[in-house]
């Protein structure tokens, strides 16, 4: 996959300048050869010239409207000029050898090519940053999002997007999102595609039909019937739509469009819009200070987010450089990243979307390093051995299109023996290190929007600031899970977000976090 992490997106533009820059010598070739140069292609070649300009900028695929596009083209129609060049008798030609032979040169991995998934990846990111972050339907189509703006979304996306809403279960969405097309058509004059608003009154009429609310359509129709009476399908449509309500019960006409998201998230994504208050009493307990470390010369900022269970951020604790090393090293070695799904699976699914390299302190120094900061600052062992270890390596994850890992604990143990049916992916280790006890989250980029880290029982939003770190202890002092840890990543808006987790373990803690003057005294570190 390709959307799941947002540095392979950015290949994924570089690769198309390159393409682009082959399509022209083929038809230049073409051209010397006295060959018909297909208007398909001519076509294309226009836009892809205009479009890679912009594309080859940088951040170009932050923006999630960008990223669709550029996965949209590349998918529907890149794969129509490659097949145009490259059938079985057209590949006897001189010029598409040469065209293959440029690909080729510049070791194009086809693995990186875009699939259906990810175009359906970058459209369900649309929609889903739509209904997160309550992005205003009219503007996102005209391709604003906050206060940037680009190319807008075509007639014919908002048809793809709404279909792929449709499949996947996001009906309010579809419907919202066709309802705002058709403002977008009354109030322009563009009917770019050959789309006009008939087309998309009648889209929006079958989009309520499916929806169970055939009178909206029926009214939806007629309202357009009488501003202009001479589409004839409509006047089907109508008559189609009079017959199937005559049919249907009263009972059944009360029907009426309501947000289908599932309410039990609707708390989380407040959070990431970072409209939840806390309690006075609890701000004001809150404080910042400059924490000791275990080395007598250092000290770092430090803001108490919440004191039981402690969670902090702590502030310029990686350097630029430093967070660079991580990128590219992970950049080679990413895969989808897993979560554990069901007794002994652990898998992939759609609640995390991003990218993950593990990388061992004895892998690269700067690893080693950063591990170290972690023991410094936070008085634990990050220690390991080639068993059992005090900690694990750090995992580097970048965040996808509209990319984010829904809620969760960290702790695998809580699976076993917090009431969850099914034991962790490796209980051998658990075994051996025990349970993760905290969680350190470098924070290795900054984003322009969205992203936040959240705790939706402690109603905190930790915001992405590049050099933070945010610290947490998922286990309290007498080994219980601490539930209240749940949190979340919520989907990036705009922007590509690096972390770095260092999940800590329980052995080797013992003379590192000491017991406190009641089993449940919260940490004092
Ligand atoms: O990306 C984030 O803000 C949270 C990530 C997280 O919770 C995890 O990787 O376990
Ligand atoms: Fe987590």
């Amino acid at each position: 996959d390709v959307f799941t992490a947002l540095c392979k997106m950015e290949r994924l533009a570089k690769f198309e300048m390159i393409m682009k820059v082959a399509l022209e010598e083929y038809v230049l070739d073409l051209r010397n050869q006295m060959e018909i140069v297909p208007t398909e292609l001519e076509r294309f070649l226009t836009d892809v010239r205009y479009q890679a300009m912009k594309s080859n900028k940088e951040h170009f695929v932050e923006n999630p409207i960008n990223a669709f596009h550029l996965m949209y083209r590349m998918y529907n129609r890149w794969s129509r000029i490659s097949n145009l060049i490259m059938c079985d008798e057209c590949l006897q030609n001189q010029a598409a050898k040469k065209y293959v032979d440029t690909l080729s040169r510049f070791g194009l991995d086809t693995h990186l090519n875009a699939t259906e998934k990810d175009v359906i990846g970058t459209a369900m990111a649309l929609i889903r940053l739509w209904y997160v972050y309550n992005l205003d339907t009219e503007l996102l189509i005209r391709g604003q999002i906050m206060d940037t703006i680009t190319d807008p979304l075509t007639s014919s996306d908002v048809f793809f997007i709404t279909d792929i809403a449709d499949e996947q279960n996001h009906h309010y969405a579809a419907i919202k999102w066709l309802e705002a097309l058709l403002k977008t058509k009354e109030s322009t004059a563009d009917n770019e595609d050959n789309i006009k608003e008939v087309h998309v009154v009648r889209r929006l009429a079958s989009a309520y039909d499916k929806y169970g609310m055939p009178w909206k359509s029926l009214e939806i129709l007629q309202r357009y019937n009488e501003f202009d009476s001479s589409d004839e399908k409509v006047k089907e449509n109508i008559a189609y739509f009079r017959g199937k309500l005559e049919k249907l019960p009263m009972s059944d006409r009360t029907k009426q469009l309501t947000f289908d998201e599932p309410k039990t998230r609707e708390h989380y994504y407040s959070l990431c819009r970072g409209h939840v208050a806390r309690p006075t009493q609890i701000l004001s307990e809150l404080k910042c200070v400059y924490k000791k470390s275990i080395l007598p010369y250092y000290r770092v900022k430090e803001e108490i987010m919440n004191w039981k269970p402690r969670l902090s951020i702590l502030y310029d604790v990686v350097f630029d450089d430093e967070a660079n090393v991580f990128k590219e090293f992970a950049m080679s070695n990413l895969h989808r990243s897993g979560v554990v799904l069901t007794e002994n699976t652990a898998g992939f699914s759609e609640v995390r979307i991003s990218e993950t390299a593990w990388v061992s302190d004895a892998t690269i120094p700067m690893a080693k390093k950063l591990s170290k900061r972690v023991e410094f600052i936070t008085g634990l062992s990050t220690q390991q051995y080639p068993v059992v270890s005090h900690a694990e390596f750090f995992q580097i994850v970048n965040y996808g299109s509209g990319g984010m890992y829904e809620e969760h604990l960290d702790p695998f143990g809580y699976l076993m023996s917090y009431g969850r049916a099914f034991r962790p992916a490796d209980p051998q280790d658990l075994q051996g290190s025990g349970d993760r006890i905290a969680t350190w989250l470098y924070y290795l980029s900054d984003v322009r929007a969205g992203g936040a880290t959240v705790f939706t029982d402690l109603n905190v939003t930790v915001p992405v600031v590049k050099g933070a770190a945010a610290f947490w202890y998922s286990i309290d002092r007498d080994g219980d899970l601490e539930q209240t840890t749940t949190h979340a990543g919520c989907p990036v808006l705009l922007g590509s977000k690096w972390i770095s987790n260092k999940w800590i373990r329980e052995t080797g803690q013992i003379f590192r976090r000491l017991c406190g003057k009641t089993p449940k005294a919260p940490d004092d570190i």
